[in-house]
């Protein structure tokens, strides 16, 4: 079997080196030509899969992305084609949910906000948004979900979802807005400029507004002229609209901007590339033989023992221990003109997700907040 795969997935070659020959490519060059005899190919989101892509090959049976989203994959014309697909979904949700963390800390220092005072607007809530609403759930931070799909189908007798859910325009008066929905272009809940200018210039400065979903979910001219004009809201963009090729004015205006790496973990990349290969061995009716877990290496840090009562303060250290998404704006603001885009992304350093860092916490200050957090259990 040949199987295509984009460079940027992490283990690839580990997990499906007993399927046969094995290509790499670089995502956003692939060309038709390059993958006329794929039996298989798998992606990240650069790559647009289509019938441009894929019309010269006849071998082609199998297409996975290796990630959440799917806006890049025509999955009419693979079906039409009898192609399976398959993505992976809720890969690197707790990825993108400790991006979020992160931020919120950070923001928490820089403007010395008190984070259990705050309400966040969570619009989207899969996998990404439900990830974020245990996270905020551990640290006593209120939220509301808005998520229309989700309520109508709430409506149906079999439902067993309780959630609360409020419209769009409720979420957005909340202290923070975080968004996490596809991209979707059409239909009656189409998330393209979902922020648009008539909403985006009603929030203030106060509010916090973290985009870490995709780019088109927001009209990134009109929050550009926005801010030029002097509103105020707070940003956090993660996605950019027209990705490689960025607004590269709106920047200046952000408090945090990074280059789509909010899924970045290591773990969050790696899941993805495990989803595809059980999905390639059901495919092809073979038996797993590898975990993730084979692969996965032992963090640089650990083990921490926290001694203190468990404030703020502590867990602005612990976050910022495993994943201080300063470190990513910096790059961003630096490298953007000199490497580009994907580039950063190509490069993009290890990180982990707080899983990795096992918290001691001595017993007269016990508090089970971190381990609700996502931080490992220690014996210890
Ligand atoms: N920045 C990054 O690195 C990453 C970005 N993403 C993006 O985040 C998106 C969300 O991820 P998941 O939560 O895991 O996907 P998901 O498919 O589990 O959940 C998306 C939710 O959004 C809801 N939704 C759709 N249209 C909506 C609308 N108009 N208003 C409110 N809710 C709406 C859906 O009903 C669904 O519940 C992905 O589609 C992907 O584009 C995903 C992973 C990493
Ligand atoms: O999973 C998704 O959806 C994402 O947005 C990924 O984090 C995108 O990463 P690449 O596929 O562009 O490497």
């Amino acid at each position: 079997m040949k199987i295509f795969y984009d460079e940027n997935m992490p283990f690839a070659e580990e997990f499906f080196r007993d399927f046969g020959e094995l290509v790499p490519f670089s995502g956003r060059s692939l060309t038709a030509e390059q993958v006329k005899d794929a039996d298989a190919l798998l992606v990240r989101s650069i790559t647009q899969v289509n019938e441009a892509l894929l019309a010269q090959n006849s071998t082609i049976s199998f297409v996975g992305s290796a990630t959440i989203g799917t806006d890049h994959v025509d999955k009419e014309y693979l079906s039409k084609r009898g192609i399976r697909f398959h993505s992976a979904p809720g890969c690197n949700a707790i990825s993108v949910a400790e991006y979020v963390v992160s931020a919120l800390v950070v923001l928490a220092e820089r403007y010395l906000i008190d984070l259990s005072k705050l309400t966040v607007g969570i619009v989207g809530a899969g996998n990404t948004g439900t990830r974020l609403s245990e996270k905020l759930d551990a640290l006593g931070i209120n939220y509301k979900l808005c998520d229309p799909l989700l309520a109508e189908k709430q409506k149906h007798p079999d439902s067993n979802d309780t959630r609360q859910y409020v419209a769009l325009e409720e979420a957005l008066t909340c202290d923070v807005i975080s968004l996490h929905v596809p991209k979707t272009m059409s239909g009656e809940h189409a998330t393209y400029q979902l922020l648009n200018k008539a909403n985006l210039s009603q929030l203030t400065d106060k509010q916090i507004l973290i985009s870490a979903c995709r780019g088109e979910v927001i009209d990134n001219d009109a929050l550009l002229a926005l801010k030029q004009a002097g509103h105020g809201v707070k940003l956090v963009l993660d996605v950019w609209q027209g990705e490689p090729n960025v607004l590269q004015e709106l920047i200046a205006y952000t408090e945090i901007a990074t280059a789509h790496i909010a899924g970045y973990s290591l773990e969050g990349k790696a899941r993805g590339s495990e989803m595809l290969y059980q999905a390639l061995c059901q495919h092809i009716n073979c038996t797993e033989k590898y975990r993730l877990s084979d692969f996965l290496p032992d963090p640089s840090i650990s083990l921490v023992k926290i001694k203190q009562k468990f404030d703020q303060i502590v867990l602005n250290q612990i976050v910022k221990m495993v994943y201080d998404v300063r470190r990513d704006d910096a790059i961003f603001r630096q490298q953007l003109a000199v490497q580009g885009f994907d580039s950063i992304r190509k490069n993009y350093p290890v990180r982990r997700e707080f899983s990795a860092l096992s918290v001691a916490i001595s017993t007269d200050a016990y508090s089970d907040v971190p381990h609700r957090l996502g931080f490992s259990k220690t014996s210890n």
